[in-house]
């Protein structure tokens, strides 16, 4: 409920009206930067949680959430998918789900974020395994494509293609499928695009699933904005 609709509930149409816009505005930032405090401080309590999940731990539960993901029919079925490629610590590993992906014949996309942007991530084709094993750690230890690869095998949505399938990571997820990120707001804007080509080219948007280790499985609900979008679906070790 923002500013506005607070004021509609509390004191009805009439007087509502009476408040001056700019103060309603007022609310709604105040609102705002309650919810960024609010998701900052989650932040840190999962990336601190995270950091003591051991070696074997997340070993174990990739393996589990890996084999889930591969009885999972529309992955089987899925003939392009995107592909985060996973960090070290705090996130399900995804190394197997790539090569089985490339060994199935399915064209794989891994995430790009140009330096000079903020807010853009493309999705770049990772032909072969061959390109994966070569893949370089960029500024925050993520492996990515080098630029000079980056024209080789193409971007997801160009030419009006469709992904099939997004594999996602996040930081935190709650019982009603709300996704925490790292902040960047990377993921709601790339699924913003492909919901404007599915409506623009008559298809369906990408399958969204995100993977979670159980320690990011939050037991109470995590703040939501309107950009946020809920992954359709999410894998971990305890379901
Ligand atoms: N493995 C993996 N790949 C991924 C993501 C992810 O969460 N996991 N992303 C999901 O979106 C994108 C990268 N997202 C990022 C979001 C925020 C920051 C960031 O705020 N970095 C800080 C410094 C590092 C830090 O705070 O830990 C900065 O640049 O100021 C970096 C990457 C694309 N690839
Ligand atoms: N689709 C969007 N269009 C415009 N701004 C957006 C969009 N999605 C997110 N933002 C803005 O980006 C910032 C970061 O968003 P948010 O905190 O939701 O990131 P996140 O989902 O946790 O991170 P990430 O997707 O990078 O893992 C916020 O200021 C948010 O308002």
């Amino acid at each position: 409920m923002n500013f506005e609709q607070l004021n509609q509930h509390v004191f009805g149409d009439r007087l509502a009206s009476r408040w001056p816009s700019s103060m309603s505005r007022r609310g709604d930032d105040m609102a705002m930067s309650a919810l960024r405090a609010q998701k900052k401080a989650l932040r840190k309590d999962f990336t601190a949680r995270l950091a003591r999940v051991t070696e074997a731990e997340l070993a174990a539960q990739s393996q589990r959430v890996t084999e889930k993901l591969f009885q999972t029919p529309s992955y089987v079925q899925a003939g392009r998918i995107s592909c985060y490629t996973s960090l070290s610590v705090g996130e399900i590993r995804t190394d197997a789900i790539i090569r089985d992906a490339l060994a199935r014949g399915k064209a794989v996309f891994i995430p790009y974020c140009p330096p000079e942007s903020k807010t853009i991530m493309r999705m770049l084709r990772l032909l072969d395994v061959h390109a994966f094993d070569e893949l370089q750690a960029n500024r925050w230890g993520i492996r990515e494509l080098a630029s000079d690869r980056q024209s080789i095998g193409g971007e997801a949505l160009d030419e009006d293609a469709m992904l099939d399938m997004i594999i996602m990571p996040g930081l935190a997820f709650d019982q009603a499928r709300n996704r925490l990120g790292h902040g960047r707001g990377y993921y709601d804007r790339y699924l913003d695009r492909c919901h404007a080509l599915a409506s623009r080219t008559a298809t369906h948007p990408p399958l969204t699933v995100a993977l979670a280790l159980t320690e990011q499985m939050s037991h109470t609900p995590l703040p939501v904005d309107e950009h946020d979008r809920k992954p359709d679906m999410i894998l971990y070790a305890g379901t």
